[in-house]
């Protein structure tokens, strides 16, 4: 039995914390709101981020972040990448143990382009709390992962034996767990496939078929190794869980946030509209601009990337932006990746 904590009660750090709980960890959930805290403590639910499901009695919450970090070693940072930053520091200040962090976050940093173990390592800054960081990723909706339906993901990190404790921790029978060694093409998969989310979801809006996704999802995945291998990621990498996996789920499931905000973009609405009305994290949106900004800053081709950060910040009509990716120059399908 290990004691762990979970930074970060939405949707995934509270499914991730029930897998934990069923594998007989004492789990140490916190979060900023001392209600949803206490909704946790004493009714054992959740009922904003995961609707009708039961809580194990072993998930306890705090909302003082020393309280449920001091016994720990290792931290699951389960909060969208804009907090990452912020919660890494305060991590890091009040606990007095060398910490394994587990991140569970999907997206790219605007401004810098960073992943997001890249932005634990830069707030750590060699502190000496900082044992080492682990990326958990894959096709795992939290709705699904709460109801314990069988789930596989891949746990990296450039430390093998973090990697390996993390997969001994979280694995069991409904939620395999994969090791992988390539921590850029693992984090960048997770990452990007938001974007092709997005636009999957524009396609559905503007009243687009299954031709048009598996379009998107396919040239999508070409545009998102292309800037893998750029970056230094191995090109198998996106055809595995953290890639292709999470791509399909992302751009299929009714579950997607990404996809469900897409259509509403799709459907005429504005984006602040968007993100008023899903009231829960949509990374695809910030990691559309970062993506944006690599593209030009590493000469990649991502012209899916391109149109819909056109649409999202630019006002570009999704129809429109449509009509420029199908009436763009005529290709070969086949590439070479390397340089
Ligand atoms: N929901 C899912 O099925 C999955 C989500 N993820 C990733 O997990 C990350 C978190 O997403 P969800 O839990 O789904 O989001 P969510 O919207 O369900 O919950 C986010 C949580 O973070 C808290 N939060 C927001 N800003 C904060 C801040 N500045 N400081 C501290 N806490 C803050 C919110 O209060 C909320 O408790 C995202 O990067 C997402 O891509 C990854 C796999 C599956
Ligand atoms: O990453 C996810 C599933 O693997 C969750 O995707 P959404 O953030 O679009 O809901």
């Amino acid at each position: 039995m290990t004691t762990i904590a979970v930074v970060g009660s939405g949707s995934w750090g509270t499914a991730l914390g029930m897998v934990l709980a069923d594998n007989g960890h004492d789990v140490r959930m916190w979060a900023r709101r001392a209600d949803q805290i206490e909704e946790m403590n004493t009714k054992k639910t959740n009922e904003k981020y995961l609707p009708e499901v039961t809580l194990p009695e072993t998930m306890s919450g705090f909302t003082s972040l020393e309280e449920a970090v001091q016994p720990v070693e290792v931290v699951v940072l389960a909060v969208p990448v804009k907090a990452i930053r912020e919660e890494t520091k305060k991590l890091l200040e009040v606990s007095n143990r060398p910490l394994t962090i587990i991140h569970v976050s999907k997206g790219i940093e605007p401004g810098t382009q960073k992943r997001v173990s890249e932005m634990i390592e830069e707030e750590a800054n060699g502190h000496a709390n900082l044992h080492s960081v682990v990326v958990l990723s894959g096709p795992s909706h939290a709705e699904e992962v709460s109801r314990r339906q069988p789930t596989t993901v891949t746990v990296s990190s450039t430390n093998l034996e973090s990697a390996q404790y993390a997969q001994d921790l979280f694995m069991n029978q409904n939620f395999r767990v994969y090791t992988h060694s390539d921590l850029v093409g693992v984090e960048l998969g997770g990452a990007l496939k938001n974007i092709i989310a997005l636009v999957c979801g524009v396609t559905n809006g503007l009243g687009y078929g299954d031709n048009t996704k598996a379009a998107i999802m396919t040239r999508g995945l070409a545009e998102i190794t292309r800037m893998g291998v750029k970056l230094g990621a191995d090109p198998l990498t996106f055809s595995g869980l953290s890639g292709l996996g999470d791509l399909i789920v992302t751009c299929t499931s009714v579950h997607s946030r990404n996809f469900r905000a897409g259509r509403l973009i799709g459907q005429g609405l504005s984006l602040d509209d968007v993100l008023e009305q899903m009231g829960m994290a949509v990374e695809g949106v910030r990691t559309t601009q970062a993506a944006f900004e690599m593209a030009n800053r590493f000469e990649v081709e991502m012209p899916i990337t391109s149109a819909i950060y056109h649409v999202l910040f630019n006002g570009i009509k999704p129809e429109d932006a449509a009509g420029e990716l199908m009436g763009r120059v005529k290709k070969h399908e086949e590439e070479k990746l390397t340089d």
